[in-house]
């Protein structure tokens, strides 16, 4: 079929973000999920992981590894990633901020129960001081709908992601920033955003205890 198809389990992991943008770029994908180790080592005994791992994305006649260069080629596609070489270093600036407060709520799911409170704490606090103050003062700078260029970007959809994320963690966290919470609710009625958002869509839930022994189970860490 022409869809892309996504290889991962079953799970929000690194490919929630890849998810998030082919939904909002209206684009309709398969997933094809590992739910074993046989089912990771097939795909690795027919050479379709560069680097023995996943995300792995089927897309355009390519097998693509590595979320970020998924990412890139997906938002270039679907022309997500802003219209001059000064916008794309925005976007990039601000994804890479978004990625790193990300990769921190990622580890948590892996984070052993004794140091749990202290790795929340942590990312409450770089939310709180450091994250989201930087994104409210980028949208108070040009009063502007969205991050970059006055039109919907690919880090449009990641921080609203990560918004969502930060709301699983502490609903009071986006309080004291009006403009993220006036971008969050004005991208999440965007149509294809909205659809996604709808229970049913292949957005995934939070990362439970079940989904992480599924996935250790495949990737035996
Ligand atoms: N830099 C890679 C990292 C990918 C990665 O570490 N994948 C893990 C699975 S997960 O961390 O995304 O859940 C994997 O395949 N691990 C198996 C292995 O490395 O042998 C990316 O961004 O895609």
């Amino acid at each position: 079929s022409s869809k892309p198809v996504l290889h991962y389990f079953n799970a929000r992991g690194r490919m929630e973000c890849i998810r998030w943008l082919l939904a909002a770029a209206g684009v309709e994908f398969e997933e094809k999920f590992i739910e074993s180790p046989e089912d990771l080592e097939k795909l690795r005994k027919d050479g379709k992981l560069m680097f023995e791992q996943v995300p792995m994305v089927e897309i355009d006649g390519m097998t693509l590894v590595q979320t970020r260069a998924i990412l890139n080629y997906i938002a270039t596609k679907y022309d997500l990633s802003g219209k001059d070489m000064k916008e794309r270093a925005l976007i990039d600036m601000y994804a890479e901020g978004v990625a790193d407060l990300s990769e921190m709520m990622g580890q948590l799911i892996v984070t052993p129960p004794d140091q749990k409170e202290a790795k929340i704490s942590l990312i409450k606090d770089r939310a709180k001081n450091r994250y989201l103050p930087a994104f409210e003062k980028v949208l108070k700078s040009h009063g502007q709908d969205y991050l970059v260029g006055n039109r919907l970007s690919r880090v449009d959809i990641h921080l609203l992601e990560l918004l969502l994320y930060v709301e699983e963690i502490d609903s009071s966290l986006l309080a004291p920033f009006p403009l993220l919470q006036a971008l969050k609710s004005r991208l999440s009625s965007l149509p294809n955003v909205k659809k996604f958002l709808q229970p049913g869509s292949q957005r995934k839930p939070p990362t439970d205890e079940k989904a992480l022994e599924e996935a250790r189970k495949a990737f035996k860490f």
